[in-house]
């Protein structure tokens, strides 16, 4: 096997020095220059989106500048408000003054925005509020950062730990104070949007510092944060009954006789081809297996180097993305898309397929600064359709500005994958091992990926590995408790025509001694 990528300095060389097998692909690839269909992203596409009552309260009540928390089962459509939200945000406020944040850099990076850290300047925020405060003070950047800002976004809430979303808080309101007369009002003022699913996976913590507290809806400023917080019902990644009321069990940390059923039957499946993904809950497994999964199909590989510009820490976050620093590709190599590609045609991100070819396009240009032999992967959607897959780039935007951006293929190997680096995809199929999860929201956030049991092949199965944290149970409880009674209050109210939205809990803005439920 070679690395073209170190030792073919051009692409004729390559073409004429390499392996018979590799000649051959790489002639038939010339003759068949119109045989690959390019992507075409300028399609005009025509989608009606159909917002859930739900989803449409939440979007009113961003337009009128509330500060809203959106939670939901996986799959309810969250992320996908949150996008929508973004562009409402930008036209309100103007881009410059809303900034886009999330506890990961595959989230960040999915909605084109920072991670939360990046964007707070306060590196890892283990010093006290104070000495934090300064920090962001003394840093023109940070400073300016945060007292431009009118909208902060934060998505995948789950692994924000409470003592950081308090932090924060109070760096929002008192380095805003001298400008905005910001003391009195909690997150100084600011719009806040926060997404994500508690049953997820939970914050990594640094252990002497919690305190005792974990989830960031144990924050001192949690309630005081926001004016609306919503709980989304419709589920959209599944439409299959049982599987719906499996997820949900699991969700909560049960183990109901007749899904453990189902799930040992998953298991005596007969073994799905060896394409279907695997999910393992540690990342040396899923690089062990991709690269052994790669060396055994002993064809030349293709290597296609990330190109970054922009500064730090911008540039640091890109690393942390799903795009790697380095894709090792060849024919029959098993790829996800890592980029909405082309919506229309259902290749999204999450979506499988096999390198077929490589494909040498006639503007060099574009290709050359990520791959010194100019060649684009071919892949064979599972759905049907075969695309050349073009560089794709991964930008951190900053208000208006770009601050970072990342060139690469749209691709990773797809023989294995992270349950972390999954969470928030939809696939069509997976494998794993469910006695091998570890930590609260493991298996949730596994099997609640696929759409369908079909696409669901379980190797292993350990009862007790099905857990959700009593904390984040008891934040339902009440989640629930205070819906319902908001529900009785609203219909109470309806004919007082009252305008206050479910789960509205303050007419006249957030204070921080604002009431809470
Ligand atoms: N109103 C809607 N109409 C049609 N499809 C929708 C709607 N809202 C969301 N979806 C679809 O639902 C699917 C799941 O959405 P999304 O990934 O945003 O869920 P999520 O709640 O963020 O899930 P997770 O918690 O797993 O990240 C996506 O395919 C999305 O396009």
């Amino acid at each position: 096997m070679k690395l073209f990528s170190t030792a073919i300095p051009a692409f004729r060389y390559f073409s004429t020095q390499t392996t018979s097998k590799n000649t051959k692909l790489t002639q038939s690839s010339f003759k068949n220059k119109n045989k690959y269909k390019r992507n075409d992203p300028t399609k005009p596409r025509r989608t009606r989106i159909k917002w859930t009552d739900q989803q449409s309260q939440v979007l009113d009540a961003i337009s009128s500048g509330k500060s809203v928390f959106v939670t939901g089962s996986a799959g309810t459509g969250k992320t996908f408000l949150v996008k929508q939200i973004i562009k409402l945000l930008n036209k309100m406020h103007g881009p410059s003054r809303v900034s886009v944040t999330a506890s990961t850099g595959v989230a960040a990076c999915a909605l084109k925005g920072q991670t939360l850290h990046s964007f707070a300047g306060i590196g890892l925020a283990q010093s006290d509020q104070q000495s934090l405060l300064h920090r962001v003070i003394s840093n023109k950047r940070a400073y300016w950062r945060w007292n431009r800002l009118k909208a902060l976004v934060i998505d995948e809430i789950s692994m924000v730990d409470a003592e950081f979303f308090d932090k924060l808080e109070y760096i929002a309101r008192k380095a805003r104070d001298e400008q905005y007369g910001s003391e009195n009002k909690v997150w100084g003022g600011i719009q806040l949007v926060v997404s994500g699913d508690f049953f997820q996976l939970p914050p990594i913590l640094n252990q002497q510092k919690s305190q005792g507290k974990e989830f960031a809806f144990e924050a001192d400023c949690w309630n005081s944060s926001f004016d609306m917080q919503v709980d989304l019902t419709t589920i959209f990644r599944q439409s299959d009954a049982q599987l719906i009321k499996l997820l949900q069990g699991i969700r909560r940390g049960e183990s109901d006789p007749a899904d453990l059923q189902l799930l040992e039957q998953r298991c005596l499946e007969r073994k799905p081809d060896s394409s279907v993904l695997w999910l393992y809950p540690m990342n040396k497994d899923v690089n062990r297996v991709n690269k052994k999964q790669l060396e055994s199909l002993n064809d030349s590989i293709f290597v296609y180097h990330a190109h970054d510009s922009g500064e730090d820490p911008w540039k640091r976050q890109l690393k942390q993305g799903i795009a790697p620093d380095e894709l090792h590709l060849c024919v029959g190599a098993r790829v996800m898309l890592s980029k909405n590609v082309n919506p229309w045609r259902k290749l999204v991100n999450g979506s499988t397929g096999t390198v077929v070819d490589f494909f040498y396009p006639n503007d060099m240009v574009d290709v050359m600064d990520i791959c010194k032999h100019a060649a684009l992967p071919v892949v064979k959607f599972d759905s049907g359709p075969e695309l050349v897959i073009d560089p794709d780039t991964w930008v951190i935007m900053e208000g208006e500005k770009a601050v970072a951006e990342r060139k690469q293929i749209p691709l990773i190997l797809a023989w294995a994958l992270s349950i972390h680096k999954c969470q928030g995809m939809t696939l069509d199929s997976l494998q794993t091992d469910l006695s091998r999860a570890f930590g609260c929201g493991m298996v949730y956030v596994a099997l609640s990926r696929v759409r369908s049991l079909d696409g669901l092949h379980l190797s292993g199965f350990d009862p007790s590995k099905i857990k959700a944290h009593p904390k984040v149970l008891q934040f339902y409880r009440s989640f629930a408790i205070e819906q319902d009674k908001q529900k009785e209050d609203d219909g109470t109210n309806k004919n007082k025509r009252s305008s206050r939205t479910l789960l509205d809990v303050s007419d006249t803005g957030r204070s921080l001694k604002g009431e809470c439920w």
